[in-house]
């Protein structure tokens, strides 16, 4: 029988990396799962045994809590780029690194009305994220950055609508011109170059989708996304496609009518299960290729 190894990659995944900033008594925090992997000619480490090519998985662990030190941690995306870079430096036989960051944010614990220096509370809408993948050595180098948030939980209360549906035998859903629109709304976008303003470009594409889910009446929740998609290429040009997975968590009216009570859109139940999944991807007609940036990426169309 002939059976040969196929796509493999190995690292350590989600290293709990928190840095601390404590040069004055005004302390910052940072708080990052930082999960690392590299690919390449790493056949003799599966069919053999032998490790000789294998940087550990604990040395990848290692360089991303000495980096957090050593180099510090500015943008998330710029400490990925830094920590691929050098794993390819330091393991000859990898030809790829893949390097994913989420970020938790803090926010400083008022104290009669006043910012505390050393004191925090876990705070944001969403977790921002970034998929860094390099490809190459040297002037082969070739890399890719995919930032994105998850878990933005984002609701509105009318302004939305579902009807003019494809109906069959099967079809129970009554067309509707208000309801609820909710999501728990994961979105990630590929940026063309690396010259980028990581922080800066990614409060402005946070603050775009929040206020175009806000503003677009919504048909459906797939035009919703586009929507949103569209203005983020049109106002970001270092972004090449965005790409979303939305969970569309129903809220459905509680008939009280047997109550002799009325409910004119204003009780519902919030199913958690099953929910509708809309998946879709936003592309610039002119963006340049993909290579390896969505490489290992779950969960998107
Ligand atoms: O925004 C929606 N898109 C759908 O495709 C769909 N299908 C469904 O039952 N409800 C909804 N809502």
């Amino acid at each position: 029988m002939a059976i040969h190894l196929g796509a493999n990659q190995y690292g350590k995944a989600e290293n709990r990396v928190v840095r601390i900033y404590r040069d004055t008594p005004r302390h910052q925090i940072r708080d990052l799962n930082v999960s690392t992997a590299l690919r390449g000619d790493f056949e003799a480490a599966h069919t053999t045994g032998d490790q000789a090519g294998v940087l550990p998985t604990d040395t990848q662990k290692n360089t991303a809590f000495a980096f957090a030190k050593e180099k510090g941690i500015g943008a998330i995306e710029d400490y990925a780029l830094t920590l691929g870079d050098r794993f390819l430096e330091a393991s000859p036989a990898a030809s790829g690194a893949r390097i994913a960051v989420e970020e938790y944010s803090w926010e400083r614990i008022l104290v009669d009305g006043q910012e505390h220096d050393h004191s925090f509370v876990r705070s944001g809408a969403g977790v921002r994220n970034t998929v860094v993948n390099i490809d190459g050595r040297g002037a082969d180098r070739k890399a890719y950055v995919v930032s994105g948030i998850s878990d933005l939980i984002v609701l509105k209360s009318t302004g939305s609508e579902f009807h003019g549906f494809l109906k069959d035998e099967y079809t129970t859903l009554q067309e509707t011109d208000d309801r609820i629109l909710a999501t728990s709304l994961v979105a990630r976008w590929r940026y063309d170059h690396t010259e980028v303003d990581w922080d800066k470009s990614y409060d402005a594409v946070k603050a775009l989708l929040l206020s175009r889910f806000a503003t677009i009446h919504s048909l459906a929740l797939q035009q919703t996304l586009y929507g949103m998609g569209s203005a983020v290429l049109e106002e970001h040009p270092e972004v090449a496609e965005i790409k979303f997975s939305a969970p569309n968590k129903h809220h459905f009216l509680v008939d009280l009518s047997p109550f002799g009570v009325e409910n004119p859109g204003e009780v519902f139940i919030a199913a958690d299960r099953p929910y509708g999944l809309i998946e879709a991807t936003v592309t610039r007609d002119d963006a340049g290729d993909s290579g390896s940036a969505w490489v290992n990426m779950a969960g998107f169309c």
